[in-house]
């Protein structure tokens, strides 16, 4: 017999075992495929792209920014190849609200629990995605998100299960800021003496596209570097038909901006933040942080006969005579998508409309029947006033408690479980600041602050509050808004403030009968912000300003809880720093 005959019959005999073991697994009624893994390969390159009509070095992932969608099941695996092809810059890629229980490695945060990827290596990622809703994936490496290395992840209940409101159809939309210097420029320009700031971003994209008025540019541009009729900046256009529900998951990468979000002529109806389900409430505009994920339902029931216009402006910043608000097309069908609106597209809110943006903040709850209860008291408060300072009287920084924050070159997750302690302060960070003698609405006399790499050591499973305190900035009657994001975990919103965290009387007033879970929470100008989360997830957490030039000039601070419970850590997070030996045979 032939070795064709021989493998004919063997894979004959293998198809007759599996049809009876479908056979048996049918008569006993167990479901085949519980959860599934889903496989991503991805390569990474800079590309010259135009995504708002001004051609620069972009990252794409596959070709493409924003990247491909996420799309699994709830407790599916999702497995992510990464290739580094940038040539000559590293890279690490963050699962922004996927908590990475058991696998505190793959959070894709450098300096924190990983090693950069260099160019030409591959790393792979390998994580449960233990939760439905609508998270993110981004750069977490100096402030490379802001090229255009991000796209959405969602998840999806298990088959039979359904939400606990209606909608036709889903979409997912991000909103970004957009620079036309690079990374590296701007990096450099935050460091050097004397400080460069970033200043306000160019434009505003919509799903990765805008439109910044190359006619305006100043210097004028030549057609080949700016050039508004160019196809790949047409603006974002998303059909809908008349008389449905659209579910729209909008969420804000911004490096800097917080924006507002409207669809000219319909409401918005706000159903899930961060992946947690929301008390339902009406907005005109929803106002979102960088980090911040949100569904809404919105009804298509206007005038079929036309387009209506979808905009984004910067609120909280006044970027009014630097950046356009952003646009795209809610496209009526059968309009032509690309046809114009015909009305102005709607103007915003006031940039400096605080208690709008507060009163949002507030309003957001956990659904009624999907609330989980907090702990009712806490075992630690730690309190982190924000700043901005100086470092040795030159350098601009950010800073909690007057710490400015630096990452340490070998990643903690690595030198806590292999005993590396000498590779980042041991100095405890403070837990409070002068209460009584710092007043949060002046410039102060001394701005001067000290950096330091050293950590929050938290008890596992006990329960922390954490209360973020705003301040002036250096500039007078100036105080910005932060959003923070923590890592590895999600965390009750107890309360938001105006003024100063008062700690014997504000937290008598915090929220522990239906707070909303997040992980990503705004500190309003001069006001403050209360939230509640367990460490009982083993591993070291990044907590820091979302905003990219912020986390690069100091503002965040890192957690550990349970590093004796973290499993073994695997080679390919290793290779910089002081964990080069770890490699060595
Ligand atoms: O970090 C920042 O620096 C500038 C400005 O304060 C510099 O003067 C600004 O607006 C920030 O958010």
């Amino acid at each position: 017999m032939s070795a064709y005959h021989l493998s004919e019959s063997k894979s004959i005999a293998m198809m007759k075992f599996l049809a009876l073991c479908f056979f048996v697994i049918s008569l006993i009624n167990i479901p085949i495929a519980e959860a599934r893994i889903r496989h991503y390969k991805w390569e990474l390159k800079y590309e010259y792209k135009s995504p708002d009509c001004y051609k620069k070095l972009v990252i794409t992932i596959n070709g493409r920014t924003p990247g491909p969608t996420i799309l699994a099941q709830q407790n599916d695996t999702v497995i992510v190849e990464v290739k580094n092809s940038l040539l000559t810059a590293n890279t690490a890629i963050h699962w922004h609200g996927i908590r990475q229980i058991g696998t505190p490695w793959f959070d894709g945060t450098e300096g924190f629990t990983q090693c950069p990827i260099l160019p030409g290596d591959t790393f792979v990622y390998k994580f449960v995605v233990d939760r439905p809703g609508t998270y993110l994936y981004h750069a977490h490496y100096g402030m490379q998100r802001e090229e255009g290395l991000f796209g959405s992840i969602r998840v999806a209940l298990p088959d039979g299960e359904s939400e606990p409101f209606a909608y036709n159809y889903d979409r997912s939309i991000i909103l970004t800021d957009w620079y036309h210097k690079s990374t590296f420029e701007q990096a450099v320009g935050l460091s050097s003496i004397p400080f460069q700031w970033v200043g306000e971003p160019q434009s505003l994209l919509i799903q990765g596209k805008g439109r910044f008025d190359c006619s305006a540019a100043n210097p004028p541009m030549k057609a080949d570097v700016c050039n508004n009729t160019n196809p790949e900046c047409s603006l974002y256009s998303t059909t809908v038909v008349p008389g449905k529900t659209y579910r729209l998951r909008i969420s804000s990468l911004t490096a800097l901006s917080a924006l507002s979000f409207q669809i000219e002529g319909h409401n918005m109806t706000v159903v899930e933040a961060d992946g947690h389900y929301v008390e339902p409430f009406v907005v005109k505009n929803l106002f979102i942080y960088s980090g911040e994920t949100y569904s809404v339902l919105v009804y298509t029931d206007q005038d079929p006969a036309r387009n209506y216009w979808v905009t984004t402006n910067v609120v909280s910043r006044n970027a009014t005579a630097t950046t356009p608000p952003g646009l795209a097309v809610l496209n009526y069908y059968p309009n032509h998508p690309r046809r114009s609106p015909p009305t102005i597209p709607p103007s915003g809110p006031m940039w400096n409309d605080v208690d709008s943006r507060f009163n949002q903040s507030v309003a957001i709850r956990a659904r009624k029947g999907h609330v989980y209860s907090p702990p009712a008291t806490s075992d630690r408060v730690i309190v982190l006033l924000n700043t901005q300072n100086q470092v040795n009287g030159k350098t601009r920084r950010w800073s909690v408690n007057n710490v400015s924050y630096d990452i340490p070159h070998t990643p903690y997750l690595i030198a806590l479980k292999e005993n590396l302690l000498h590779t980042f302060s041991q100095t405890p960070p403070p837990e409070g600041y002068d209460f009584a003698n710092y007043d949060i609405n002046v410039v102060q006399n001394n701005t001067n602050a000290t950096t330091s790499d050293a950590i929050y050591r938290l008890q596992l499973n006990s329960t922390v509050d954490i209360v973020l305190q705003n301040a002036n900035t250096m500039n007078p009657n100036n105080s910005e808004t932060h959003p923070w994001h923590l890592h590895g975990h999600d965390f009750w919103v107890l309360g938001y403030g105006k003024g100063k965290f008062d700690p014997i009387n504000d937290p008598k007033k915090y929220n522990l009968v239906d707070p909303i879970m997040k992980n990503t929470v705004p500190v309003h100008p001069f006001g403050w912000t209360a939230f509640r989360f367990k460490a009982d997830n083993p591993g070291v957490w990044a907590f820091h300003c979302h905003i990219e030039s912020h986390f690069f000039m100091g503002m965040g601070v890192a957690f550990e809880e349970g590093i004796e419970r973290v499993g073994k850590l695997p080679s390919s997070i290793m290779g910089c720093g002081e964990t080069k030996h770890l490699l060595k045979p």
